[in-house]
């Protein structure tokens, strides 16, 4: 892999040593050596240790060298890595550039990405993949695997210069420990290495802009595994995806706070004694109203029927409103009517514009619904004399208050006549386990679209199993929603509290996926904490362990997964004794499993363990009706979260969607769906708004999914990866599919 991007580059590396004596380590291509006269070394001195390109004049022709500056250490030399392509310093080998094409903001599937990649680059024993944000002095490993390190290499920032890290943070350069020996140890986490069997080790930066985001360490059992080659491959990769793992990041930190938020909020309501909950929902409004600036903020309880409303709490200007039930005003009508927030502005025209609170002195206002069990039964309202009410941030602001609000709103009994005087001290009835868990059935099931008979019968079937541990397996073409409806079985299930882990058999190289299933021993790891790394199977303990692509299991692990489910206990790497476990297992597979016991590559013992139970998600092709369904939920999704008019399917579109094969099946539907939405004009998406394979069903009726690939495989010229993005599934997939159609 190395090789491939160097014998299409010349370049060439020199090492510059302490006393600037310059020696010539290798030399690729012969007109590098042009640059080193002594005054391009001077220039080549004063440069930074970071990549960097120069320009020198040599003899009578201008050439441009793209410079990168490594450092090895064991002494204090520098290596100095001169290509000569203009293009040589963003040049990734086309795999890679790829395996980053599909884009994602998932950060666990970035992190998988980005471990697969180095993975093929080169081989190691150690990765750790680092998270840093400078700003706030703090990093955090993101993932970790291979040999587990003697000691604990974790250093509070504060003491991060001694370490490897610390060095790549200040000089934003590579740094390539060629033979670790403890005379030339450079940083405090050395020694550890040493001891644990490392004898050479590489740290290449994760630069975003001018900053360093991230770090991939790699530890390796041999000297010289390592070359200046990988430092320079790996610093590529880490250049391309660094954007991708900069936002995923962001969003993971969001997402990990309002996980946080979330749990906090619950425990508090939760918690909440009856005759507290007016009084908290009375402060929750002011310190809303405070932070939000708004000028007034208002909370009004509706009752079962949605034909009255009464005025619960309000913050900031008073409303000339009174704490008793009336007739619903028309803006909280209309509310109920989108089942989504509506906004009013004097200023903006597009909003009708009707509401009274407008008459009042307010110039913009918003109303949101807080739901309970799928009903509307609150609303929250909020008025400003400026546009502030009426802004999408706004919206997305209440949005989270009011998912946050229901479960506290959900304590108050909705009936007229029942709800309870502020400061009353009546009890009232406490969800009980039950009910939550009634909830959450609700919920899960009911995320999945589809009314068609076919459909409604597997969703029944799978309601039915849920509460039941048998392990079920779920099959169904790629994108069929397999793990859709695992999700909705565990959410339904006795251990619905419990973790729902999932663990991708394909998405994983094959060489790291032992331990992400079993773990590792105890001992110091990721960020110094104790404990070794827990598999996913012990992430699952007391919850669901969903495996997807089960069918991808090497022979090893199925053996290793079938004496989890005959013994309950499973047996991280190197562990000393097993540790007893209880986990729901739901796997899925695309593939023909009972074909491949045939075939000798899956075993029988583990099918019949898996499969006590199969449910088969039929392809999107056999369920009618469902197709314009999900459509038009996608098309409404998307016009509710962009804040834009409504976009519908014309019926000659429609009838189109229904004569369609989809092979791509719902990821394929949501790729259509979000280029029409972007693209068709106007408020109606007409037959020829629809890619051209769309508008071949109309002619060609009987079309098998072989020819429509076929003919779509054609369309991109060959272009793989061009199709699965297209169709919605990763380049596996594709291939998979191709196999399995004989075409490839
Ligand atoms: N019936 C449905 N209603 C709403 N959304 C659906 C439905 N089925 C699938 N989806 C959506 O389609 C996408 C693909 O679904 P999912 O990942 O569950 O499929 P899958 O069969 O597990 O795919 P793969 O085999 O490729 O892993 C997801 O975004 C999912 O939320």
């Amino acid at each position: 892999m190395r090789d491939e991007l160097f014998e299409s580059f010349p370049f060439g590396i020199i090492r510059i040593d302490s006393t600037n004596k310059i020696q010539r380590m290798n030399h690729y291509a012969k007109q590098l050596t042009h640059a080193l006269d002594p005054e391009s070394l001077e220039t080549l001195l004063t440069l930074k240790p970071k990549n960097d390109i120069t320009t020198w004049s040599v003899a009578n022709h201008q050439i441009a060298l793209n410079v990168e500056l490594f450092m090895v250490s064991g002494d204090s030399n520098r290596l100095l890595l001169l290509g000569l392509e203009p293009n040589f310093t963003s040049a990734l080998p086309p795999q890679f550039e790829r395996a980053l094409e599909d884009l994602t903001t998932d950060p666990e599937e970035i992190v998988l990405r980005i471990v697969t990649m180095i993975s093929e680059a080169t081989s190691f024993e150690r990765f750790d993949l680092v998270r840093v944000n400078p700003q706030l002095r703090k990093y955090s490993y993101a993932y970790s695997i291979g040999l587990e390190i003697e000691g604990s290499i974790y250093a509070p920032y504060s003491q991060i210069r001694k370490t490897g890290l610390g060095w790549i943070l200040e000089t934003e350069a590579p740094q390539l420990s060629s033979s670790l020996q403890p005379e030339g140890f450079s940083f405090s986490e050395d020694p550890m290495l040493y001891r644990t069997g490392f004898r050479s080790a590489l740290r290449v930066p994760i630069l975003f802009g001018h900053e360093v985001i991230g770090a991939i360490l790699l530890g390796g059992t041999k000297a010289l595994q390592f070359e200046i080659e990988d430092a320079y491959l790996i610093s590529q990769i880490s250049r391309h995806f660094s954007q991708a793992f900069y936002h995923s990041g962001i969003i993971q930190e969001r997402s990990y706070q309002a996980m946080a938020t979330s749990a906090f909020l619950h425990s508090m309501a939760e918690n909440l004694k009856d005759d507290h909950i007016l009084d908290f929902l009375n402060d929750y409004c002011i310190q809303l109203q405070i932070a939000t600036q708004l000028e007034s903020i208002y909370l009004c309880l509706l009752d079962q029927t949605h034909q009255q409303q009464k005025l619960l709490v309000s913050a900031g200007r008073k409303f000339p409103q009174k704490n008793e039930w009336k007739p619903l005003d028309k803006e909280i009508a209309a509310m109920l009517q989108a089942k989504s927030i509506v906004c009013y502005s004097l200023v903006h025209t597009s909003i009708q514009n009707t509401d009274e609170l407008l008459n009042q002195g307010f110039t913009s206002t918003l109303y949101a619904p807080i739901e309970h069990r799928e009903t509307i039964v609150a609303a929250l309202v909020a008025a400003a004399m400026d546009e502030k009410a009426s802004s999408p941030y706004m919206s997305g602001l209440f949005k989270v208050a009011t998912e946050q609000l229901s479960s506290v709103v959900a304590r108050l009994p909705n009936a007229p006549g029942a709800v309870p005087e502020p400061n009353s001290s009546r009890q009232l009835p406490k969800p009980t386990r039950k009910d939550r868990l009634q909830d959450q059935e609700t919920s899960g099931f009911s995320r999945i679209i589809g009314s068609s008979k076919i459909m409604q019968d597997t969703i029944q079937n799978a309601a039915r199993v849920a509460q039941y541990d048998f392990p079920i397996l779920i099959t169904g073409e790629t994108g069929t929603g397999k793990e859709l409806l695992a999700k909705a079985i565990h959410q339904s299930s006795q251990v619905a509290q419990g973790p729902f882990i999932v663990v991708n058999s394909a998405a994983i190289p094959a060489n790291l996926l032992e331990s992400e299933l079993f773990g590792y021993q105890e001992g110091a790891f990721s960020g110094g904490v104790k404990g070794g790394k827990p598999g996913k199977i012990l992430l699952a303990n007391r919850g669901t362990l969903f495996l997807d692509e089960i069918g991808e299991l090497s022979p090893e692990l199925q053996a290793k997964l079938l004496r989890v489910i005959q013994e309950q206990e499973i047996e991280p790497l190197g562990a000393i004794k097993p540790i007893p476990i209880k986990v729901r297992i739901l796997s899925a597979t695309h593939r023909d499993l009972s074909s491949m016991v045939e075939q000798g590559e899956f075993r029988e013992d583990l099918l019949y363990r898996l499969n006590s139970i199969e449910i088969k998600i039929p392809p999107l092709r056999e369920r009618g009706q469902d197709i314009l369904e999900l459509a038009e939920h996608m098309l409404q999704f998307l016009a509710q979260s962009h804040d834009t008019p409504e976009k519908t399917l014309s019926p000659g579109a429609q009838d189109l969607f229904l004569k369609y094969t989809w092979p791509g099946n719902i990821r394929q539907l949501q790729n259509i769906i979000n280029r029409l939405y972007v693209f068709a004009e106007g408020s109606t998406i007409h037959t020829q708004d629809l890619p051209p394979d769309l508008r071949v069903a109309e002619t060609d009726k009987g079309h098998s999914e072989k020819e429509e690939i076929a003919g779509l495989l054609a369309e991109f010229g060959g272009n793989k990866t061009a199709l699965a993005q297209y169709l919605g599934i990763t380049r596996t997939g594709l291939w998979k599919k191709l196999k399995r159609l004989g075409l490839q």
